[in-house]
């Protein structure tokens, strides 16, 4: 779809900034620094990130964790649901599997969004039914809010309001995930669609 007919009159409003987003990463990186769970853990952590929306984020989080001295191993595994639209399919799709050996593992879980919590659900159980010790989740975004997600993050930078969310990872049919903010589209256009700069 062209970039016209995705913003069809609209425009991206910011959320959350570069410099927002940034702080809180530093934030999440202390708190899971100091967890008991990962601070134990023997051997390197096994941080798999969930594709596609968790590249940028994940990116970002692994280099905190190892300015902060984090031994890391990273590893991806492809999971979608929501495809071109902006609601849960309510089917999890294993897109790509992950390659890491997995068994006797503490693994950290690294997704952008939770809504349902149905894709950090799958990969949670997906990641026990191969063996690992513990598996652990952050999100930078929690949107479960006033809904009944089926699990609930260990990590979660922001409460986001109940918007969807592009920017940052994040995507609307498959369009603005390298946006460096995170924003939300909103009726009413500037002059090139955007009035973001994040
Ligand atoms: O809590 P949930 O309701 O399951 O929603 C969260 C998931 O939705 C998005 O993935 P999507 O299916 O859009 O795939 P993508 O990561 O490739 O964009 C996002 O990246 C999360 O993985
Ligand atoms: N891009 C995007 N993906 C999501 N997956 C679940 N919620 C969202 C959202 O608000 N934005």
């Amino acid at each position: 779809m062209a970039d016209e007919d995705l913003m069809a009159g609209k425009t991206i409003k910011t959320l959350y900034s570069a410099a927002e987003i940034s702080a809180r990463i530093d934030d999440m990186a202390d708190a899971i620094i100091t967890h008991a769970i990962i601070t134990e853990a023997k051997g390197a952590l096994l941080v798999e990130v969930i594709m596609n929306g968790a590249v940028i984020f994940a990116a970002d989080l692994v280099r905190a964790l190892s300015r902060r001295g984090l031994d890391i191993e990273i590893d991806f595994i492809a999971l979608s649901s929501y495809g071109e639209g902006t609601e849960s399919s309510g089917n999890v799709v294993l897109e790509a599997d992950a390659r890491g050996a997995i068994a006797g593992r503490t693994v950290l879980l690294i997704d952008d969004i939770l809504e349902t919590g149905r894709t950090l659900n799958y990969a949670r159980s997906y990641f026990l039914g191969k063996g690992a010790a513990h598996v652990m989740t952050g999100v930078l975004l929690d949107k479960s809010a006033g809904r009944d997600p089926v699990i609930r993050p260990d990590f979660a930078g922001f409460e986001c309001p109940d918007l969807f969310v592009i920017g940052y990872g994040m995507d609307y049919a498959y369009r603005f995930r390298e946006l460096p903010y995170i924003g939300y589209m909103e009726q009413g256009a500037a002059a090139d669609g955007k009035d973001s700069t994040g």
